[in-house]
């Protein structure tokens, strides 16, 4: 297994009402191959290429990441044993890396896509009636906070490039701030466009009451994470006295897939592989959503392209999925390698050779 450290600078910050987003620092993950002198790297003969970028709030820091990675790459091989020993709870970006990693060189041993691979190991497991993966998954488009004009601006930009759905950051400022931004955005784009709101946490519960009653004329979506992350009674109590649906996010990094679906807090899950140790477990969250009634949403932490096209990949193993976070290639300055998902007409393709990209991504390490 090696290693790459990477640091992506953001090509505008996101600002979010927890954070200003400005970079993406992590680490490339490979395994198998052949070394110079011919031998194998690990157990695996074929490459296969992870990602690991930790986003704290969602996943472990840098540090943790880097020292778990580190000590997984110092067992020579037996890499699905190392995988084993990666606590998807404590270090979820670093076993996302590995875990994303070996699925790629097992897919392309297989001759198969990343999606294809994971699809068919849940079919084998408990789920036989899963179909193929889509060729394609609708994504929104992603707005961060700002002045009304600037959002609306936004938004009709992506509109025009060809997005249905479009995910505006909230609470950052006050109340009648955002509903004026909010109110903006619908009359620019009119009431056809999908609009969701994520507030990341920013509300406690009567603001949130009050917000919701307050956005519903906009007829959103869904609100993203309007309480923090930890208070599902709250979420639970509040998506019972309205009707905008509800999403959870940042609960799914403090509570168990189980807990979140168990507290009829939401009626959206957004999945982000590298917050839930990988795309293996992934998928998985996002099919038990789906039996449970509660509607699986794609997304990742603004990841660079390795685990953002593992995430297509992830998004387009789920039946029927609604739009997904995915289109944030744009928000990064530069990237690690060039983008192999095209977007057009607010849908990205997902790569259909073996692995994550047919090895497009093996000259990284
Ligand atoms: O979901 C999307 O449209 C893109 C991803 C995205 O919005 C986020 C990624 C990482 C950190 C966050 O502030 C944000 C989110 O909360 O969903
Ligand atoms: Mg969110």
């Amino acid at each position: 297994m090696r290693l790459r450290p990477f640091s992506l600078a953001l090509a505008s910050p996101l600002r979010t009402a927890r954070e200003e987003l400005t970079e993406r620092e992590g680490f490339l993950v490979a395994v198998g191959g052949p070394k110079a002198d011919g031998e194998a790297f690990g157990d695996a003969r074929t490459t296969g290429i992870g990602e690991a970028t930790p986003l704290p709030g969602w996943t472990e820091s840098l540090p943790a990441c880097e020292a778990a990675l580190r000590e997984a790459a110092a067992e020579p091989t037996r890499q699905g044993a190392v995988l084993a020993d990666l606590d998807a709870r404590e270090t979820p970006a670093a076993r996302h890396g590995l875990a994303l990693a070996l699925d790629d060189a097992a897919a392309r041993d297989a001759g198969r896509s990343l999606a294809a691979h994971l699809a068919e190991r849940v079919r084998r497991v408990d789920r036989s009636e899963l179909p193929e993966p889509a060729g394609s998954v609708p994504v929104n488009a992603t707005v961060g906070d700002g002045a009304p004009e600037s959002t609306a601006a936004a938004a009709e930009r992506a509109v025009e490039d060809g997005y249905r759905c479009l995910k505006v950051k909230a609470g950052a400022r006050t109340l009648e701030e955002d509903l004026d931004r909010l109110r903006s955005v619908r009359q620019a784009v009119g009431p056809a466009i999908a609009l969701r709101v994520d507030a990341n946490g920013a509300w406690n519960r009567s603001s949130a009451r009050r917000a919701l009653d307050r956005l519903e004329p906009l007829d959103p979506a869904y609100v993203e994470q309007p309480l923090p992350a930890a208070d599902l009674a709250g979420t639970a109590d509040l998506r019972a006295a309205s009707d905008v649906p509800i999403a959870l996010d940042e609960s799914l990094a403090e509570r168990s897939v189980e807990a979140v679906l168990d507290s009829d807090a939401a009626d959206v899950l957004v999945i982000k592989p590298m917050a839930l140790g990988g795309p293996d477990r992934a998928l998985d969250a996002a099919l038990r959503a789906r039996e449970n009634g509660v509607d699986p949403v794609v997304t990742t932490t603004i990841d660079a392209v390795v685990a953002r096209t593992a995430a297509v990949h992830v998004a387009s193993a789920v039946p029927d999925v609604l739009p997904c976070g995915l289109a944030t290639a744009e928000l990064l300055s530069s990237d690690l390698a060039a983008d192999p998902c095209a977007i057009d007409g607010g849908r990205i393709e997902v790569p259909d050779g073996p692995g994550l990209a047919d090895g497009t991504f093996d000259g990284l390490l």
